[in-house]
Order: structure tokens, then C-alpha cells, then sequence
């Protein structure tokens, strides 16, 4: 059986969310790991969840990258592990340099919590192999630091790489400025390494994997893993 393993850290808080759609929904084993743990143990996939970890402080995600368990999941993610972060997650990823580039202050200075759309723009990643190309997921966001940023040399590689994994865009699927909720470069909302183990996202695919929470779209991205670590 797959195991996923969600990070805990002071002030995580989908991690229960995270934690709900993976057993609850889609059938995983699933485990907490608190973030003083030395050691993941044994685990397939690791999920870094949204939330305020250490209050956001200095800039989200800056501190937590220093938690004792980072050091186990970047030599996880180096052994090619999946690792997927998910808002405040995806801040980790980048302030631990598993991921390229840096999360600004929305381009509004306001926190945005709303229903939005992302395009599907790379398939052949472990997160994506269920999704057809070009597909406009619903899934939400909810962050105040969400306007990603990088060198222009960084941009350059990731689009020459196809490493922009979702595009904010409208509910038909154009990319447009209007669809772009915090000025984030090339409306750019996930993107994955090089090596396409590591994912990094700003909307919340945990609170999308149930109809009475409006969309069931989330569900894909994990359904694509569990697929691509257990092939039927
Ligand atoms: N939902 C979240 O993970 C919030 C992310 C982060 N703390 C921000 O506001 O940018």
C-alpha cells in the first residue's frame, strides 16, 4: 500500500485537510510527521501541507525550512521521492531550494480566498499523468504570499522545460491577466524541479476532492500520484 506522509509544523493548518482527503476520499495510508522528526521513516510520497507555519514570520516559509525533518525530505526528494507542496508548503519548498524562485507579497498587498481555475499545462509529471493537457481545474486558492517570482534566466528555464506545471485562468481555459488573482510572472500557480519529483502549488487541491466542497478536481493531482506510485 502507498504511504503519504503530511509535515507538521507549529501553525500547519490543512494539514488535517490534507490528511482527510487522502484516507477519507482516496483510500491512502496517510501519517502525520511533526516537523522535529529527524527521519520521514518509511514513506512514498511526501505531502507539505498549507497554513501559517512559525506565524509566517520574516517571510512565509523561511523558518520552517529550517525544521529538523527538512533535512530528510530534501534527501528524500534527491532520491527522486515524491514531494508535493501545497501553499504555505510550496513556500517551503522554495526557501528550502528544492524548487526555483521566491514568493512575493500579493501584487493587491491583500489575502485572496476564493474559487479560481488553473490550466493544465504539463501532463507527464507523477502529479499530473491523470489530467488531459490543457484541462481547467477548479480548485481554490487562500494566501496572502502567492505572487511568484524569479530571475528572468529562472523563467526562461522552467517555461523552456515545461517545468509551469498550472496557469491561473479563467473557467474556459484562457490565460489572461483578468485570471491572474496575485501577479504572479506568467500567471504561473505550480511548477515542478527539473527531475519533475517535486511539485509546488499555491491553490489547495485538499479542498477540492469532495462535491459538497464545490469541486472534485483536487482529486486528480493525488489520484495522478497514487497512479504513478502504484500503477494498476
Ligand atoms: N493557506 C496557506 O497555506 C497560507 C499560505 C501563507 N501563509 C500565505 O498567506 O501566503
Amino acid at each position: 500500500m502507498t504511504t503519504f506522509s503530511v509535515l507538521v509544523f507549529p501553525g500547519s493548518n490543512c494539514d488535517h485537510d490534507a490528511y482527510h482527503a487522502l484516507k477519507q476520499v482516496l483510500g491512502a495510508d496517510v501519517r502525520f510527521v511533526w516537523h522535529k522528526e529527524t527521519s520521514l521513516g518509511k514513506t512514498d510520497a511526501v505531502i507539505v501541507p498549507g497554513g501559517f507555519s512559525y506565524g509566517d514570520y520574516l517571510r512565509s516559509g523561511a523558518i520552517a525550512r529550517f525544521s529538523p525533518v527538512m533535512q530528510d525530505v530534501v534527501q528524500f526528494a534527491n532520491k527522486g521521492g515524491l514531494v508535493i507542496g501545497i501553499c504555505n508548503g510550496f513556500q517551503i519548498l522554495l526557501e528550502a531550494g528544492l524548487l526555483p524562485g521566491a514568493m512575493l507579497a500579493n501584487e493587491n498587498l491583500k489575502f485572496r480566498c476564493k474559487q479560481l481555475y488553473l490550466r493544465t499545462e504539463q501532463t507527464d509529471t507523477p502529479f499530473t499523468n491523470l489530467i488531459e493537457k490543457n484541462r481547467a481545474l477548479q480548485i481554490p486558492i487562500a494566501h496572502g504570499e502567492g505572487n511568484y517570482t524569479a530571475s528572468q534566466d529562472t523563467l526562461k528555464a522552467l517555461e523552456d522545460n515545461g517545468q509551469v506545471v498550472f496557469r491561473y485562468c479563467t473557467a474556459l481555459g484562457d490565460v489572461v491577466p483578468e485570471a491572474n488573482p496575485n501577479g504572479s510572472l506568467n500567471n504561473i500557480a505550480g511548477i515542478v524541479n527539473a527531475q519533475r519529483n517535486v511539485m509546488g502549488m499555491m491553490p489547495h487541491p485538499e479542498r477540492a476532492c469532495e462535491a459538497e466542497l464545490g469541486s472534485t478536481d483536487g482529486r486528480l493531482i493525488f489520484e495522478s500520484m497514487l497512479h504513478h506510485l502504484q500503477p494498476a
